[in-house]
């Protein structure tokens, strides 16, 4: 049975236009909503105009000093040239994919005339719009965004030093504050747009008039910039992991209880403020028996539970490689795709775990105890790993995983408990268990990663 996703059931064609000053934290909206999007496996790519202006700007001899200088008649033909060449990429992009993604056109776009253009041409394109203003008038979040500039903007790659880029963009803020029209829904009622105001603590809303749209809102609605930390376990090691088998509710093996003991000892000290975590388990035996001991708030949820294995639930690998070799071989081929007989894929999996990760987008001091597969999703997510790449992650029991969310990227540190425990982890092509090879794979696609392995005796 074909699988349904978001993108299958509904073709999109649609670009977000972003919208606003500089340093307003633009190409880090426009960054994480490509991240949300890819892993919800709706193709989608951002298209920085710095680039093209980067090219025009060398084409044409000037400097962006010069450019945005506020003293000197501003040079039109370089700016229209910059967002024609942004357009065409993205037109060409559409046709490529076959028609069916989310382009994010990350720019200035500070005119109503610039605006009404962009939404022409794409609209004679039959690609939707939906234009995302990031309007910021406090100046804390402005200096923020000045001083985290220089990571993500190629404009200021080659800064020569922080003063330098701090300069450059203040020319370029005062070069747009003389032209710039903000939206409104009076001024421009035809178009569809979100407003976020001083990042998410007000949005005005104009014709989100379909489900990919509120989808975007929703999203962006749980965003925010503040360094934070999230921490994830699996379970401790179960009576089923013990004998190789898959699924089940089993409960923890000797020294899974010991982990559970283990932990309260490793949160205690590794992480801070810990008097307000909370813990979030799934509805399995084993993840409430690893939080058992840990004295916080506690919430089930069922999206959390394992990747539900159907027919195969209860079975070792060499089982199903012996009774199904034909799902054992698909799976193999296939693995983020593959849906076990009256069970589920990895895709399923991400589609449940939405709103977990809207949660925890929104939301800072929380400890996730779950499972393998599940654990794979929500770091791929994290993390920015490719859906192939994803489901063969190594997560080794009896680990305390902590992710250092930062505005532009994410660290990782794994803090060991020297517990022993049996791997879980299934090599392509075998159906023995066994330390995987595949132990980089957890920092691939990664913005920003570091892993720190800590043993705690
Ligand atoms: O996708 P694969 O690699 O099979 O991993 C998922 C499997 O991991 C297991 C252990 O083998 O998860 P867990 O013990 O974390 O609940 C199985 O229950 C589950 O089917």
């Amino acid at each position: 049975m074909p699988i349904t996703t978001l993108a299958d059931s509904n073709p999109i064609k649609l670009c977000v236009v972003i919208v606003g000053l500089p340093a307003r934290g633009k190409s880090f909206i426009s960054q994480k909503i490509v991240r949300y999007l890819s892993w919800l496996s709706i193709p989608t790519k951002s298209f920085n105009c710095s680039t093209n202006l980067i090219q025009q700007l060398k084409e044409s001899n000037t400097t962006a000093n010069q450019l945005f200088n506020k003293e000197n008649t501003p040079n039109h033909e370089i700016l229209n040239k910059t967002r024609q060449l942004t357009l065409d990429q993205i037109l060409k992009w559409f046709t490529e994919i076959d028609n069916c993604g989310v382009a994010i056109y990350d720019g200035i776009n500070a005119t109503k005339f610039e605006r009404d253009h962009i939404n022409k041409t794409l609209s004679d394109n039959n690609i939707n719009t939906v234009f995302l203003e990031s309007y910021c008038d406090d100046q804390s979040i402005i200096d923020v965004n000045i001083t985290d500039i220089e990571s993500t903007s190629p404009e200021y790659f080659n800064s020569v030093s922080l003063q330098d880029t701090i300069n450059s963009v203040s020319n370029k803020i005062q070069f747009y504050d003389n032209v710039y029209e903000t939206l409104t829904a009076s001024e421009e009622s035809n178009l569809s747009f979100i407003k976020l105001i001083n990042f998410s603590s007000q949005i005005i809303l104009n014709h989100i008039d379909s489900y990919l749209k509120s989808r975007i809102v929703y999203y962006i609605m749980n965003l925010h910039v503040k360094n934070r930390y999230i921490w994830l376990s699996r379970h401790g090691e179960s009576q089923y992991n013990l004998e190789g088998k898959i699924g089940g509710d089993a409960a923890l093996s000797e020294r899974g209880i010991k982990y559970s003991h283990k932990l309260v000892e490793i949160v205690d000290k590794y992480i801070p403020n810990h008097d307000r975590l909370e813990v979030w388990t799934s509805t399995l035996k084993r993840t409430q028996q690893t939080a058992k001991y840990l004295p916080f708030p506690k919430k089930q949820w069922k999206a959390l539970d394992e990747l539900d294995a159907g027919s195969c639930d209860g079975l070792t690998y060499d089982e199903i490689a012996e009774k199904f070799p034909e799902d054992f071989k698909a799976r193999d081929d296939n693995k983020f795709e593959y849906r076990y007989p009256g069970g589920e894929s990895y895709r399923d999996v991400i589609t449940r775990l939405e709103p977990i990760i809207m949660a925890l987008e929104n939301q800072e001091n929380v400890l996730v105890i779950t499972h393998q597969a599940v654990l794979r999703c929500i770091y791929a997510y994290f993390m920015n790993v490719h859906q192939e790449e994803s489901p063969w992650m190594s997560i080794p029991l009896h680990t305390l995983i902590r992710l250092e969310i930062k505005a532009y990227g994410t660290e990782v540190t794994r803090i060991k408990a020297d517990i022993p425990a049996v791997s879980t982890y299934k090599e392509k092509g075998t159906s023995k268990l066994g330390e995987s090879n595949n132990s980089l794979n957890i920092m691939s696609g990664s913005v920003i990663s570091g892993i720190t392995d800590k043993i705690v005796n």
